[in-house]
């Protein structure tokens, strides 16, 4: 018998492989941080012997969610400007909020706050793309989550940086100084077409590619984006971000909303990712995201929340909802992005979108133990004659049970073991008395 760490014995797994199987009564065989295997309980008992077991017999488990998209220290703003489409928001309300309050310690209690809301309802990885990216990796570095830090790079003065050049420099010295760690990883964050200009771009495709890091970008976010960009160059955003080279494997395109033919056409002969924010799209009514089209040009789709003053959750169980049921009204199709494929989205897709597939994203041997068991025993998951479905269609995030990130228990029967919550709500409620006597 082997001895290992961890036995996670539950009714049912999905593992998001690539047969989309649907396991019961199996066990998760975790040791070193990693699963070792998955297989059938007896099994399990006769080939290993672990020093933790447990039982989980109204449970499914999945692999982590992977959170693709969002500016987790924006929380500390949830629910300051709502009711606003993009460019009012942005200009009018967030960025002056953001060139007053932006600091090092907000962005360490911000994103420790998004954290908390992540783990709690299943996400175990998020791309974040935010300024002070150095506290947000610290943040989750501390918390034990994994993140992947697209540092903002953008043609005007910020509390980060006063310069794209400043920005680019910080950003290598993050990569550099965050190199060993196995929870964070660092990618350029460009933030939109619209806000930076092309020698900037050049050289970030540059040292993306000397780095081997992924670049991380909002585009075409609106059609008044794209209708900007057509006045100003003669060029839609996506066919200029092509002509600079932008476009490849490595380009995670968020939003992907206005996409015409060729916009479809470049994005697919480059290999890019789409990361599709449907929540955050339907509350500042930008545009909508053609997931169905996508998909049948086998362009990968991954999920993301946005930031939580524009979606106002960080959400995924939520956002998995909105992404199925929201793609088969936009494709007049009731067939498209089934349950299987949401759940794709929301795990596998990211991780690939992320470049990291190899080592997250679906729950199989020599994978990272990015874990979570939902429990299916509630009442609004019953009768249950097909946990996908359930999940996607009718599962709260609250039904989260136990996480895992790394083989590291950071939930345990809906507790936190790594953060102090109490500390998080006082010093949310600090930020806010703060923030609500701006005049
Ligand atoms: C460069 S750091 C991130 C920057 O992006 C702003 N932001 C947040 N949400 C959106 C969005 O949906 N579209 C464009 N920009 C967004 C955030 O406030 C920061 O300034
Ligand atoms: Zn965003």
């Amino acid at each position: 018998m082997k001895s290992v760490e961890l036995m996670i014995h539950a009714r049912w797994i999905i593992p998001v492989d690539a047969d989309n199987r649907l396991l019961e009564h199996h066990t998760a065989v975790v040791d070193g941080g990693r699963i070792l295997d998955c297989l059938p309980q007896d099994q399990a008992l006769s080939r290993y012997k672990a020093s933790q077991q447990i039982r989980l017999n109204d449970h499914v488990l999945i692999p982590g969610l992977v959170n693709a998209h969002g500016h987790a220290a924006m929380s500390l703003f949830r629910g300051i400007a709502d009711d606003l489409p993009l460019q009012t928001w942005l200009e009018s309300h967030i960025w002056p909020l953001e060139g007053q309050w932006i600091s090092e310690d907000f962005v360490y209690q911000g994103t420790q706050l998004a954290i908390a809301e992540m783990l709690r309802g299943g996400t175990t990885c998020f791309a974040d793309m935010y300024f002070f990216p150095e506290s947000s990796a610290q943040a989750a570095s501390d918390a034990g989550i994994r993140v992947q830090l697209a540092t903002p790079i953008i043609d005007f003065p910020t509390p980060w940086a006063n310069t794209t050049d400043e920005a680019i420099h910080k950003t290598t010295t993050l990569h550099d100084n965050w190199r060993n760690s196995t929870l964070v990883s660092v990618a350029f964050g460009p933030h939109a077409p619209y806000t930076v200009s092309d020698e900037p771009i050049k050289r970030i495709i540059t040292l993306a590619e000397e780095l081997d890091v992924p670049i991380h970008m909002h585009i075409h976010e609106t059609q008044q984006e794209v209708d900007d960009a057509i006045a100003a160059t003669g060029m839609r955003p996506i066919e200029r971000l092509d002509k600079l080279g932008l476009l490849s494997p490595r380009l995670l395109c968020v939003h992907g909303t206005a996409l015409n033919d060729d916009d479809i056409e470049r994005l697919q002969q480059s290999g890019s990712s789409v990361v599709h924010c449907p929540e955050s799209n339907l509350k500042l009514a930008s545009g909508f995201c053609p997931v169905h089209t996508l998909q049948q040009q086998g362009i990968n789709v991954a999920l993301g929340t946005d930031g939580a003053a524009s979606n106002n959750d960080l959400d995924m169980f939520g956002e998995l909802s909105t992404a199925a049921m929201l793609a088969k009204a936009v494709a007049k199709d009731a067939a498209a992005l089934p349950a299987t494929e949401a759940l794709r989205m929301a795990t596998i897709n990211g991780a690939r979108a992320m470049g990291m597939d190899q080592e997250i994203g679906s729950l199989e041997a020599g994978k990272l133990a990015d874990i979570v068991a939902v429990r299916m025993d509630e009442l609004n998951s019953l009768p249950l004659y097909n946990p996908v479905s359930q999940l996607v269609y009718s599962t709260r995030s609250d039904q989260v049970s136990h996480v895992w990130v790394g083989g590291r228990q950071l939930i345990n029967d809906g507790k936190f073991t790594s953060l102090n919550i109490s500390k998080i709500t006082d010093q949310t409620k600090n930020w806010q008395s703060r923030l609500g006597n701006t005049p």
